[in-house]
């Protein structure tokens, strides 16, 4: 079941689109320091993306929904997050998690005409933790 939490990002474009995703992965965290989660596990995680702009494309999308999803869920879903090139030098934490989709979906969406702007990622990790990622102003277009 999806958790129905979403945090507002407050901004004033005129439309804001929400994808919804989950994404089942194994993690680990690499330091005696992270307990547990030092040994390798899984998650099924929640993701929430929030993209905003004030111009559609021709389709009249900000962004077709499916896109979204490709480039988060054809990269992630039922891999070790720890083989990937970007958690070779950070861990794969719920917050580098976060940040990491954040400049993913934030890349594509500068390849559009319309150059709509992800403004939140919400990375839900277990029914009790969740990182809410926000870029810095100066980061969007
Ligand atoms: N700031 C962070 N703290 C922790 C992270 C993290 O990514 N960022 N990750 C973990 C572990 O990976 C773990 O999977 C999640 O921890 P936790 O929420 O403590 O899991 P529980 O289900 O045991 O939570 P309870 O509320 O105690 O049931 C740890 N910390
Ligand atoms: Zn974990």
């Amino acid at each position: 079941m999806m958790q129905q939490f979403y945090p507002q990002v407050p901004h004033t474009y005129r439309y804001e689109l929400n994808k919804d995703m989950h994404v089942a992965a194994a993690h680990f965290i690499p330091n005696d320091a992270a307990g547990q989660c030092k040994n390798m596990h899984g998650h099924t995680y929640f993701i929430n993306i929030t993209i905003g702009g004030d111009t559609l494309d021709e389709l009249g999308f900000l962004i077709n929904f499916k896109r979204i999803k490709d480039i988060v869920h054809k990269r992630f879903d039922h891999t070790v997050l720890n083989d990937h090139p970007e958690f070779k030098e950070v861990f794969p934490t719920t917050e580098r998690v976060a940040e990491q989709i954040w400049k993913a979906v934030q890349t594509e969406l500068q390849t559009q005409v319309n150059k709509p702007n992800c403004l939140q990622v919400v990375v839900r990790e277990t029914p009790t933790s969740y990182v809410v990622y926000r870029p810095k102003p100066e980061e969007l277009a």
